[in-house]
């Protein structure tokens, strides 16, 4: 029997799928093999590093490369325990693994909203797709889900209780909606089928590798900085995020997967910015000659975020080490190789 503990009070946990013979050898004891879904994005490639750091395992990632690049994976190319596939998850995937963490979706709104229907087939069929996997080789399996299941949120800071506030026929629908389907998904797979599941809703994260004309906040600040264009600060300006660099979200997801727990947890953050506050923090470690530049906004942009992150630290014994103005120069240093812009220091 699955012997988690469920975020779920209803659960009936049912007898969990078989792994391969192979996990019971001698031989194969210590080794496992981990699908990362999406692998080749911003947080996926930042884990496989880490997961590639342990010798024992061996990982699969498998990504269509709309918003990742091979270039974020190349320094593994060629090594014995590392394999690339280029595949849609919207697609079914034949492949025997022990764990799969499924990251594969875009994240940025506006890459999300660019092909609306693509993104809920890649939530709902992509998940079915990667649940159904799971359960033919026996796998564990952890969703990315996100902080944007509680849309617009008006319990703050942000509960895994509370249910959200989400508008389900917006231009955020696609993403948003689509990841609550997909929890729902992983749920009922659990209750059905015995599946062991794991679900992290990630809270705003930023770091080296994400894409430089990526569209989000962090990302769009630091290029602009470096750049000397306006910082451009969508109306309020007021709204507020919490920021998580990317090395402690790895380590909160493989927390996640390695324990007990199916979650749902957030991972995130508590540190808490109006976008205001997040572009003078900018101008001041990067460039302070850039003007900030207000700008409208989109649709449906929630006005508050901020993770209550209890259950992660009893849980997982997790929390974020680094800070907003720690995590900003590893991301400038990044940025600028990639611009060709050096840091000018003045003697
Ligand atoms: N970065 C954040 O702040 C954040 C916050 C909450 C949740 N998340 C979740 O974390 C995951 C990774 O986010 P990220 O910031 O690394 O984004 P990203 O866009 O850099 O990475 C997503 C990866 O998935 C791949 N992909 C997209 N659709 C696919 C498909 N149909 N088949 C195969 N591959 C596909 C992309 O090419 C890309 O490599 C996503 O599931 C996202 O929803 C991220
Ligand atoms: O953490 C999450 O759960 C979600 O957060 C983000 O969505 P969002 O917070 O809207 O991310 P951004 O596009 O970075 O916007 C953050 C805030 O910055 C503002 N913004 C954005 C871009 C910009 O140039 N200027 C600016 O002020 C937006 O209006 C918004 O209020 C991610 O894009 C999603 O992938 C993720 O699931």
């Amino acid at each position: 029997m699955a012997k988690e503990t469920s975020g779920d009070q209803h659960t009936i946990t049912r007898p969990r799928p078989i792994p391969s013979p192979l996990r019971f050898s001698k031989f194969f004891q210590s080794n496992l093999r981990i699908l990362v879904t999406g692998g080749a994005g911003f947080i996926g490639s930042h884990l496989v590093d880490k997961l590639m750091e342990n010798e024992k395992n061996e990982v699969i990632v498998v990504d269509n490369y709309f918003t990742g690049s091979k270039d974020n994976l190349k320094k593994w190319f060629g090594h014995p325990r590392f394999e690339l596939i280029r595949h849609d998850v919207t697609e079914t995937l034949l492949v025997e693994v022990d764990q799969i963490y499924h990251l594969a979706c875009p994240a940025s709104p506006i890459f999300y909203k660019y092909n609306p229907v693509k993104t809920i087939k890649t939530n709902v069929i992509g998940t079915l797709n990667m649940l159904g996997l799971a359960k033919r080789v026996g796998a564990r399996i952890l969703l990315t889900s996100t902080s944007e299941v509680y849309g617009d949120p008006l319990e703050h800071p942000q509960k895994e209780e509370y249910w959200g506030n989400v508008n389900p026929i917006g231009v955020r629908s696609c993403y948003d909606e689509g990841k609550r389907v997909a929890e729902t998904l992983m749920f009922d797979y659990h209750r059905q089928h015995g599946l062991e599941i794991r679900i992290a809703r990630i809270f705003n994260t930023y770091g080296p590798r994400m894409n430089i004309d990526d569209g989000r906040v962090v990302s769009n600040f630091i290029a602009q900085a470096i750049r000397g264009e306006p910082l451009t600060v969508q109306a309020p300006g007021t709204q507020t995020r919490s920021f998580c660099y990317v090395s402690d979200m790895v380590d909160g997801l493989i927390r996640l997967m390695e324990g007990d727990n199916t979650g749902p947890i957030n991972i995130g953050n508590p540190g808490e910015f109006t976008m205001t506050e997040l572009a003078e923090t900018v101008k001041e470690l990067i460039n302070p000659a850039v003007p900030i530049k207000n700008v409208e906004n989109t649709p449906d942009d929630p006005r508050q975020r901020k993770p209550n992150i209890t259950k992660a630290k009893e849980l997982l014994g997790w929390e974020p080490k680094i800070t907003l103005r720690e995590g900003l120069p590893f991301m400038e240093e990044d940025f600028r190789q990639r611009l060709g812009v050096p840091k000018q220091h003045v003697t």
